[in-house]
C-alpha cells in the first residue's frame, strides 16, 4: 500500500497531466480530441488504481440533508479524534465532555480487515459575496472515500454498510436533544430564507410532575408508548408513522408543559414551528422535509398563527374586496404596498404537509397543535386521522392539586387538603394559578401552611364555573355587538360611496 507521500506525489503527477491535456486539446480538431479523450481516461485509470466515492451533504435541490453524510459524520467523529491533525470541538451530550471531529479539508486514514482507506472532508465555498451573521448557505460539503480498486467489492458490501450502521448508532448515543425554531436568515438572492435554528432542549417537565387526572395521564402515556413501538404496524396498514395531537383548553392549564413532558417521555427533538414566519407553502414543505425522525412538530396557538379558518368562510370575498380597496387608497396616498413579506401559508398547504404525500418523509414523528379556542379551528384541520387524539386540559382538579402540592411543597397530606378539595369542586382555577399560590415565598419552615392558606384564600376569591360561563357569555355578546356595529358602519360608508358614484354618473 502506498504511503501518504507517494499518494500525494501521484496526485500531483496526475494534476500535471490534466493541465497538459487541457492546454493541448485546444489545438486538436474535435475528432482527434474524442479519440484522445478516450485513451486519456483509459490511461489515467491504468496508472491511478484508486477509486473515489463522494458523499455530498445535499444533493439535487438541497431539500434534505443526506442520511449517508450524517451517518459518516458521526462515524468519523468517533474514529478521528486520535488520527486527524486538525479537529473541531463541540460540547457533548452531558455538557461536560468535548466531542472532537475532523475539521474541514482534512484527511484521515481508516483501516478495515487490513485494508487502508482515506477519508477526506471536503468543503468548497461559493465565490458569491454575501453579508450574513449565519454560516454561508452556499458552502458545499462532502466526504470523499478513496481506496484501491481491488477492494471494491469488500468496501461496497461490507465496509460502507458497517460505517452507516455504526454512524447511526453513534448518532443516537451522542444525541443531544434539541429545540428547533424556524427563524429567517438574510439571503442575498431570495432576500428572505428560512432555516431551523436550535438550542439544547432542557425543559424538565415530565408526566410525573404534570397535574392532571391520573387515568387521563395513564391513557396518554400508553398511547405515546404504543405509537413509538408501532413502526411495523404503521407499515402494515400503509400509513405514515406519525400521530397528531390536539391540546386545547384555557390559558395556564398545562398545554405547553405537556408538550415538554411528551418530548421527554419519548426522547424526541422538538420543532417549534412559527407559521407566521413561513413565507409560503413551498417554504413550509422545505422546512418539514428537514425534520428528522423522532421529532415533535409543534404549532402553538394555531388559531392565532394564521387565518386558517377565515379563508373558507362566506364573506371572504367581501373582506378581500375591502382589503383591496384599502390598499388602492393607501397606494394613491403614496404609502408602500403592504403585505410584501406576509405569510402565504394556506390551510390546504398546511393540511398537505400534515398528511399529504410529503408527510411520510422523515419517519417517526408527532404533530402537536395547541389552542385556547378549539371552536375557532377549521374542522378539516382537526378531524380524526389528522389530529388523532384530542386532549382537553381543564381547570385544576383535586388529583392535579395533589401533584402540584407534592412538587412545590413536598407535602402529600395536610389538614387543609379537605377544604381545598371542596373548593376545587366549584371554583375554576388553572393549574398555573394554583402553582403560583403554592410557590414558597421565602425559606422559612412553615411555608407549606402559608402557601396552602394562601391557596384557600385565592380559591374563595376565585370565580365559580357558573360565574365564569356567565362572564364569557356577556363578553361574547359584547363582541357580537361591536362586530355588528362595525359591519353597519362599513355598509353605510359603502352605500354613501355608491350614492356619490351614481350622482356623479
Ligand atoms: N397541568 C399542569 N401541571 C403542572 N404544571 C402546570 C400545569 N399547568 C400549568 N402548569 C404550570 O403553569 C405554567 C404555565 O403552564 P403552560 O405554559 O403549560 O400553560 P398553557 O396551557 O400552555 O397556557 P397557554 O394557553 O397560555 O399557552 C407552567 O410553567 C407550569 O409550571
Ligand atoms: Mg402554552
Amino acid at each position: 500500500m502506498m504511503n501518504s507521500d507517494s499518494f500525494a506525489g501521484l496526485g500531483s503527477t496526475i494534476a500535471s497531466l490534466m493541465l497538459l491535456w487541457a492546454v493541448c486539446r485546444q489545438y486538436f480538431p474535435y475528432q482527434l480530441e474524442n479519440y484522445f479523450s478516450k485513451y486519456y481516461t483509459k490511461f489515467i485509470t491504468l496508472i491511478y488504481p484508486y477509486i473515489e466515492i463522494s458523499f455530498p451533504e445535499y444533493s439535487g435541490q438541497r431539500l434534505k440533508r443526506s442520511e449517508a453524510y450524517t451517518a459518516i459524520e458521526s462515524y468519523l467523529s468517533n474514529t478521528t479524534s486520535e488520527r486527524a491533525k486538525r479537529l473541531k470541538a463541540e460540547i457533548g451530550h452531558d455538557s461536560d465532555k468535548l466531542i472532537l471531529s475532523m475539521a474541514e479539508n482534512e484527511e484521515i486514514t481508516d483501516e478495515f480487515c487490513g485494508v487502508k482507506l482515506w477519508w477526506f472532508s471536503n468543503k468548497t465555498s461559493s465565490d458569491r459575496q454575501t453579508i450574513s451573521f449565519y454560516p454561508n448557505d452556499d458552502d458545499k460539503r462532502s466526504y470523499r472515500l478513496t481506496f484501491h480498486r481491488r477492494h471494491r467489492t469488500m468496501i461496497n458490501e461490507s465496509y460502507l454498510p458497517l460505517v452507516i450502521q455504526q454512524g447511526k448508532a453513534i448518532a443516537v448515543q451522542m444525541r443531544k436533544r434539541k429545540l428547533y425554531t424556524n427563524s429567517s436568515t438574510f439571503d442575498y438572492n431570495e432576500f428572505r430564507k428560512l432555516v431551523w435554528s436550535h438550542v439544547p432542549f432542557e425543559h424538565p417537565a415530565t408526566f410525573e410532575t404534570l397535574a392532571m387526572e391520573p387515568e387521563m395521564k395513564l391513557e396518554i402515556i400508553q398511547d405515546l408508548m404504543k405509537f413509538s413501538k408501532s413502526k411495523e404496524y404503521y407499515a402494515k396498514i400503509g400509513k405514515p408513522w406519525k400521530r397528531g395531537y390536539l391540546l386545547y383548553g384555557p390559558p395556564g392549564t398545562g398545554k405547553s408543559t405537556m408538550i415538554a413532558a411528551m418530548a421527554n417521555l419519548l426522547d424526541y427533538d422538538v420543532y417549534d414551528l412559527e407559521l407566521t414566519a413561513v413565507k409560503d407553502n413551498s417554504a413550509l414543505r422545505k422546512l418539514l422535509l428537514n425534520i428528522t425522525s423522532k421529532s415533535m412538530i409543534v404549532i402553538e396557538d394555531i388559531d392565532c398563527s394564521l387565518d386558517l379558518t377565515g379563508k373558507r368562510k362566506a364573506g371572504e370575498n367581501q373582506q378581500e374586496e375591502n382589503k383591496e380597496e384599502e390598499e388602492k387608497k393607501k397606494a394613491a396616498m403614496g404609502a408602500p404596498p403592504a403585505g410584501k413579506d406576509e405569510c402565504k401559508v394556506t390551510l390546504s398547504g398546511l393540511l398537505n404537509c400534515i398528511d399529504g404525500l410529503w408527510s411520510a418523509c422523515g419517519g417517526e414523528k408527532l404533530i402537536v397543535f395547541t389552542t385556547n379556542h378549539i371552536e375557532k379551528l377549521d374542522p378539516a384541520l382537526i378531524r380524526r386521522g389528522r389530529m388523532d387524539k384530542h386532549i382537553e386540559l381543564g381547570y385544576c382538579g383535586y388529583e392535579g392539586f395533589k401533584v402540584l402540592a407534592k412538587n412545590y411543597l413536598g407535602v402529600e397530606s395536610h389538614p387543609l387538603f379537605d377544604s381545598i378539595q371542596e373548593l376545587l369542586k366549584e371554583k375554576k382555577m388553572s393549574p398555573a394559578d394554583v402553582a403560583e399560590n403554592l410557590m414558597p415565598k421565602n425559606e422559612s419552615e412553615d411555608q407549606a401552611d402559608l402557601c396552602l392558606q394562601s391557596l384557600v384564600k385565592a380559591l374563595k376569591e376565585c370565580k365559580s364555573e357558573n360565574e365564569k360561563v356567565g362572564e364569557e357569555e356577556v363578553k361574547e355578546e359584547e363582541n357580537m355587538e361591536v362586530k355588528t356595529n362595525e359591519e353597519k358602519l362599513v355598509n353605510d360608508v359603502k352605500v354613501g360611496d355608491d350614492d356619490a358614484k351614481e350622482n356623479k354618473d
